[in-house]
């Protein structure tokens, strides 16, 4: 009880006893008084039992700048990691205008993806990224709206399916021989494996996307287009922390962004009108043409979908959600699988025993006479337990922004709506008390032991989120993990690879949207195999 309360108490008690209260006007006072002090007492009492738990703890900060002036400049994922020892495994952190927050452990990354999956289904989508995704119309920048479900059902289900997957793999394979040459012709000589893995990224899916489309314009520019919009979209925008500021677009973000966007728009546009149109010439001419053993890119399928909207049981999409689902597919696919490309080659080229055994595997599997084939691929072990341990230490998506549609309680904490929340998959891979040795390079803990494997790619276990986990786990999962397979077993069963002489392996990385190697790896190719047709 509070002094003030105890004050009106006595005072009224003392009333009550005073000889001089005989009149009924001062009883009638005493009444009202008494009523007014119990209700004042049961206020209290309920207002001290709902009180809502506190913000997490967190630095102190700016007015209007909050944190920003104190960020680490592309070491985002250190320095949280870094807080997180100081205001505990899960703190605030204003970010300009905008409230952070951080999420440091599994557990806590449990509560939020699947205790509380619903509230936290939400994104938030920094300027650039939703003017790329017309609007945020998208799947990977979209608020958990019906359209966003729609659109993911529609990317799981009939564009990502297992049939489609087996459908194109004569496009994977084509592209990964042509690198093989490529490289080949230039063994002896360092080469930018940045660009190698990017290449061969974009070739592949822009063939998965589009490979029908007679006469589309040259995947050169459309390679081009995407790589300057992800460069702009990792770059950090001051008018995403200040939104009072986006109007003046002081770093000229928008500006950028809007005319590349333009740029494949239109290259978009005109492969799907082509496509439209040759569609259409074939109905009319090939009678009795089977159609259905063609084998179907991203966009036949979509437009083919969109083509049986009369039907009851179809989805109903338009051109921009076709658009917008070809977008996420080379924006979200492209850096991520090249950054983890060039990071697991680092690494396995740094530890020389792990490249005995990659390649030992590769030779019992696939055979010194032989090229890699996507089949090859369930049985490469050694090799899929390194590519995760390379995505423990590097996780692409090292801090995995999640939004919050209501207000709601996290560790004890309240989690206002509308806030950022960060899942600091970097941290918690690299943390003791998760990982025996945390930053040993060691891709036998990856090994399923007893014939089981306590980590996937799907998030079960919280301890290991590269692709995330719950409601928005990225569903790229089952094309990631043939692509990277299957180029990185091709790449180091055709290859030896080695460092450029006098040159020393660097590991520093920088973090925008996603993690990348600061450097690029530089190495020089010599031929593995016997047989010099294996690289024809
Ligand atoms: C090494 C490769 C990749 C990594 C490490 C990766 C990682 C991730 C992560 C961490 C997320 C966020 C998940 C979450 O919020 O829980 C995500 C989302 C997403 N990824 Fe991937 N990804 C990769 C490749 C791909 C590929 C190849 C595609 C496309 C075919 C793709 C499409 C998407 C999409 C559409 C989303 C948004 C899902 C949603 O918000 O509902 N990703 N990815």
């Amino acid at each position: 009880m509070t002094p003030q309360l105890n004050n009106h108490l006595s005072w009224l008690w003392q009333v009550l006893m005073s000889n001089n209260m005989k009149d009924e006007i001062s009883l009638v006072v005493v009444t009202i008084s008494l009523i007014f002090v119990l209700a004042i007492i049961l206020s209290y009492s309920s207002k001290l039992s709902n009180r809502a738990p506190p913000l997490p703890p967190g630095p102190r900060s700016l007015p209007i700048l909050g944190y920003l002036p104190f960020l680490r400049r592309g070491q985002a994922h250190v320095q949280i990691t870094d807080m997180a020892r100081t205001y505990g495994p899960i703190f605030k952190v204003w970010m300009g205008t905008k409230l952070y927050i951080a999420v440091n452990t599994p557990e806590l990354a449990k509560e939020v993806v699947r205790d509380h999956g619903e509230i936290f289904a939400n994104r938030f989508a920094p300027i650039a990224a939703s003017l790329t995704t017309y609007g945020g119309q998208d799947v990977v920048w979209s608020d958990n709206t019906p359209t966003w479900r729609k659109l993911r059902k529609l990317l799981v289900h009939e564009v990502l399916s297992n049939k489609n997957l087996e459908a194109s793999r004569s496009f994977r394979r084509d592209e990964v021989r042509k690198t093989i040459k490529n490289v080949y012709r230039k063994m002896g000589t360092a080469v930018n494996l940045n660009e190698i893995a990017f290449l061969i990224e974009a070739n592949v899916l822009t063939r998965m996307v589009w490979e029908n489309s007679s006469d589309s314009p040259s995947g050169v520019e459309f390679r081009m287009v995407v790589s300057k919009i992800l460069e702009i979209i990792g770059r950090p925008n001051v008018s995403d922390f200040i939104p009072g500021l986006a109007w003046l677009d002081l770093q000229g973000i928008e500006r950028d962004i809007t005319r590349e966007i333009k740029n494949l728009d239109r290259i978009f546009t005109s492969i799907i009108d082509d496509r439209i149109k040759s569609n259409s010439e074939k109905r009319d001419v090939a009678v009795g043409h089977d159609h259905e053993a063609e084998k179907k890119d991203f966009l036949q399928i979509l437009l083919e979908i969109k083509d049986q909207k009369a039907d009851a049981t179809s989805m109903d999409i338009t051109n921009v959600d076709i658009k917008a689902l070809l977008t996420d597919i080379m924006i979200a696919g492209t850096d991520t699988s090249t950054s983890l490309i060039e990071w697991t080659m680092a690494m396995i080229m740094q530890n020389h025993n792990i490249m005995v055994r990659v390649q030992e595997e590769l030779t019992q599997i696939v055979g010194p006479n032989n090229i890699v084939e996507e089949s090859h691929i369930p049985k490469l072990k050694y090799l899929d337990a390194t590519i995760k341990e390379t995505l423990r230490l590097h996780p692409v998506f090292s801090l995995i922004p999640r939004s919050s549609s209501q207000t709601c309680i996290v560790g004890g904490y309240t989690i206002p709506k509308g806030c950022i929340v960060i899942l600091n998959a970097w941290g918690i891979h690299r943390d003791p008390r998760y990982w025996h040795n945390p930053l040993d390079f060691n891709p036998e803990r990856f090994l399923a032991h007893d014939g089981m494997n306590k980590y996937d790619f799907k998030g079960n276990n919280l301890k290991f989120i590269p692709f995330g986990s719950g409601r928005r786990l990225c569903p790229g999962v089952p094309l990631a993990e043939k692509m990277q397979t299957y180029i990185l077993a091709s790449l180091l069963h055709s290859f030896e690879w080695s460092l450029p002489k006098g040159e020393e392996h660097d590991f520093s990385d920088t973090f925008g949207i996603m993690l990348k190697k600061r450097k690029p790896l530089i190495a020089i190719p010599s031929q593995r195999l016997p047989n010099v047709n294996l690289y024809m």
